[in-house]
Parts: structure tokens; C-alpha cells; sequence
């Protein structure tokens, strides 16, 4: 069975270092000229999906805008989901979840076991009960070739008290989850599985990136104010592993496929030039 790791560097071998997220706000709902309802959520989501899916590397659903229809804004992200498989995407859920590990193997069964209807390629977790208490995610990706993505360094301003505070061995929390992760990914050929999530907006930190050998997801990129040109401050040598991640900058061209499929293209060329990666 191929690893996560080994198919998210394939895909974006393929189409190029972008992840697009699908953030169908009330806002972009109404801009879109659609009713702020479950067939709006839906409508909006096929038209993403049917311009972008066959071109993007990794599209990433944020929960929230699905959960806020109850079960039947779940029906849509299922559908979404199976959707993008048939496109050919990789598809992160975008639904930080913790706890602890008991109720963590519950999460695990419902994005990453494949008999799961929300079963996704990987999803985005909390380490805010201890990384140790993810180890269900951890083991069921690693059993069905799925990925972790686990908060570092995230984009909103909000963030630093937490994850910057200095613990008793005198490194950041941050720090710490950097550390665990990376031993996760040791001997990891062609990538690990198991990601961080570290904001564009963050700027130089100091954090030692370098050894993770996985996937750093990028938020923050032009709507909350990150610029292709900043993630080099911020990853400094880890630039080659950076995932570039944007929602309302590519879903803001909407509704007309064309437009989306142009606003991708144009972030797209951005991050590679960014990367320095190949065309
Ligand atoms: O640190 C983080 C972690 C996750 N996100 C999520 O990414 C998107 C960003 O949307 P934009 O429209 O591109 O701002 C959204 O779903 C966030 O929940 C993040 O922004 N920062």
C-alpha cells in the first residue's frame, strides 16, 4: 500500500505544490448569487469541484461550513468528498480534531478508515491534549495509507500565546510538536505522512523545521494577509516541503468555472515560482 506521503509528493509532482480549500462561507454563498442553504452548500461545492478537481494536487473541505446544515450539510461533504476522489484530488478535511486517545480512535474510524463515508485522505488534528493522545490517527493512517496534519504554528494572530510559551526543557510548545511529528516521519521515503500546520502570516520564528521530513500546510495566504514571497521567512530551508493553502482568494473569483480555474492557475504560478519549483 503507498503511503500518504508518497502520494501527496506524486500528486504534487504532477499538478504543482497547491492545496485549495473549500471554505463555502455565507458570504461567498450570497456574492455567488446562490441561497444561504443546503442547496446553495451544494451547488457551490460541485461548481468547485467540477472546475478544480481534475487540476489541483490536495482540496481541503473545511468542516465547519458543512456542520453549520447539520446532517444534511454532512451529506454534501461526503458527496464533496467522493466527488473529488473521482477528480483525482487528495482530500485533507479541514476539522482540527483532539481529545483524549479513547475518544481520539473514534475520530480516527471516521476520516481515515476507508469504510467510513467521511473517510478523507487525511484530515488536520489538535495536539492540544498532548501529541501523544493522537496516536489512534496516527496508526489507523499509517494501517490505510492516510495522513495527519497536526497544528503547529497556526495563522491567526491568536495563536503565539500558546504555541510560542516556553515549557520546562526551554522549548516552545510549538517546538515540541515539530519534534514529536518529525520522529513519526524518520526514514520516511519519498515524504512522510504525518504534516504540520504552520501559517504563512507567522513570519520568522526561530522554530527548527528542518528535520520534519513531511508536509508543512501553509494557511494564511492571501486572505488572511500571507504572500508567496513571505514563506521563505517562515520556512527557511523547509521551503521544498511547504504546502501552499488557499480558500476565499481562489473561491472570492467564483462563480464562473473559468474564473476559478484562472484564479488557481495565478496562485499556482506564484507558489512554484515561490518553491522554486519545476513547471
Ligand atoms: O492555522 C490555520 C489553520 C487552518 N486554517 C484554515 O485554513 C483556511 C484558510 O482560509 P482562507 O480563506 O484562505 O483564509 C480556513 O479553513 C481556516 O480554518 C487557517 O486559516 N489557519
Amino acid at each position: 500500500m503507498e503511503t500518504f506521503g508518497a502520494r501527496l509528493h506524486r500528486a504534487v509532482a504532477e499538478r504543482g505544490p497547491l492545496c485549495v480549500g473549500i471554505d463555502p462561507h455565507p458570504g461567498l454563498l450570497t456574492a455567488w448569487g446562490l441561497s444561504d442553504d443546503v442547496a446553495g452548500l451544494e451547488r457551490f461545492c460541485v461548481t468547485v469541484v467540477e472546475a478544480i478537481g481534475d487540476r489541483v494536487a490536495v482540496v481541503k473541505p473545511q468542516s465547519a461550513f458543512f456542520e453549520r446544515f447539520g446532517a444534511r450539510g454532512v451529506g454534501v461533504l461526503e458527496s464533496t468528498i467522493r466527488q473529488l476522489r473521482d477528480f483525482g484530488a487528495l482530500t485533507l478535511l479541514d476539522v482540527k480534531r483532539g481529545d483524549i486517545g479513547s475518544t481520539v480512535a473514534a475520530y480516527a474510524s471516521a476520516y481515515l478508515d476507508p469504510s467510513s463515508p467521511l473517510y478523507v485522505d487525511a484530515v488536520t488534528a489538535s495536539p492540544y491534549l498532548g501529541v501523544g493522545s493522537l496516536a489512534p490517527m496516527f496508526s489507523t493512517a499509517a494501517e490505510h495509507g492516510g495522513g495527519v496534519f497536526v497544528l503547529a504554528l497556526t495563522s491567526n494572530p491568536e495563536g503565539a500565546s500558546v504555541q510560542r510559551a516556553v515549557g520546562a526543557d526551554g522549548r516552545t510548545v510549538a517546538q515540541t510538536v515539530i519534534d514529536e511529528i518529525s520522529q513519526l516521519n524518520r526514514g520516511a521515503e519519498p515524504l512522510g505522512s504525518f504534516g504540520l500546520v504552520v501559517g504563512a502570516t507567522v513570519g520568522g520564528t526561530g522554530h527548527d523545521l528542518g528535520s520534519v521530513n513531511g508536509p508543512l500546510l501553509a494557511p494564511g495566504l492571501g486572505a488572511q494577509g500571507g504572500t508567496p514571497a513571505g514563506l521563505r521567512t517562515v520556512f527557511g530551508a523547509a521551503l521544498p516541503s511547504v504546502l501552499p493553502s488557499y480558500s476565499r482568494e481562489v473561491l472570492g473569483a467564483g462563480p464562473d468555472p473559468a474564473d476559478l480555474r484562472a484564479a488557481t492557475e495565478r496562485v499556482l504560478a506564484d507558489c512554484r515560482a515561490a518553491l522554486g519549483a519545476a513547471d
